[in-house]
């Protein structure tokens, strides 16, 4: 399915907002997935089952695969969603960026061997290194526009010609390299003001909203400033607050937990 519309569908008919985030950091998980082979893929297996119903996206990190080598975890991972859990989109974070050449090459990683649904991608290379990402139109292609880290001002607010630089960005995206229809952008919760800001140019387009939970975003703030005159239009993640919740033998209950808390938290300001 379009990601555009399958991550609709969840908003709308499974009734969230919230994108799970698997940043897999084994020296966090509990103890009896120590020193197991496969306890990545065990421990993202867990997670993803105890919290599917309850998420509009997941979000793989990719680093946090590569770096242990365990793509191999990550892409079974992955097939394991679509199989297991179908209509849940899933968002590869791999924030690439690169000559057009090479982003073919991203292009066929994010969506041919791993099967993503949607990527996301550092725009400052300009329009030619996200092309081949928009053509493919069934995907979503999620572009960095004011990052949720503490160093999203050095560059992103610097002041070009009367406004912000991510201003332009968020103007430019969504007027001129939206012509698919699968654009959205990337606007961190820490940053409540720059997220209203950019909710008022682009309309009803797509937002992924990290920074809640363990970068301490607030919820309700991300909601008065974020959402879209119906109640939807985030897709509001959390990794190391769902991931993290619990470190015992009932880890995925904790987690599921988390993310139904996040869950109702997110619904309480949808309507009003
Ligand atoms: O693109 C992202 O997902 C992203 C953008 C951003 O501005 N800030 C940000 O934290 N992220 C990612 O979102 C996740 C946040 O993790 P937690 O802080 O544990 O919820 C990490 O995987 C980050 O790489």
């Amino acid at each position: 399915m379009v990601f555009i519309d399958a991550l609709r569908q969840r908003w709308q008919q499974h009734d969230t907002l919230v994108c799970v985030g698997l940043d897999p950091e084994p020296a966090k998980f509990p103890a009896q997935l120590h020193g197991r082979p496969d306890a990545v893929f065990e421990f993202c297996r867990a997670i993803i089952d105890a919290t599917a119903d309850l998420a509009c996206s997941f979000k793989p990190q990719i680093a946090h695969f590569a770096a242990l080598r365990a793509d191999d975890a990550l892409e079974r991972l992955i097939a394991h969603i679509h199989a297991q859990h179908p209509g849940i989109p899933v968002i590869l974070d791999a924030k690439r960026g690169d000559i057009g050449s090479t982003a073919q090459h991203y292009v066929s990683e994010a969506f041919d061997r791993y099967a993503a649904d949607a990527v996301t991608l550092n725009p400052y290379l300009g329009r030619d290194s996200v092309q081949p990402f928009l053509d493919r139109a069934d995907k979503g292609v999620i572009l960095l526009c004011h990052t949720s880290n503490p160093g999203a001002a050095d560059l992103q607010d610097l002041d070009v010609g009367g406004k912000p630089l991510y201003q332009h960005v968020a103007q430019i995206i969504a007027r001129d390299w939206n012509t698919h229809g699968n654009c959205a952008l990337v606007t961190g919760a820490t940053w409540p003001e720059q997220l209203a800001e950019v909710r008022s140019l682009v309309g009803d387009l797509p937002l992924l909203v990290p920074g809640i939970g363990a970068q301490g975003g607030d919820v309700e703030a991300v909601m008065r400033n974020g959402r879209t005159a119906d109640g939807n239009g985030l897709m509001i993640s959390s990794s190391r607050a769902i991931l993290y919740a619990g470190q015992g033998e009932d880890f995925a209950e904790a987690a599921r937990k988390a993310a139904l808390e996040l869950r109702d938290s997110i619904n309480r300001y949808r309507k009003h």
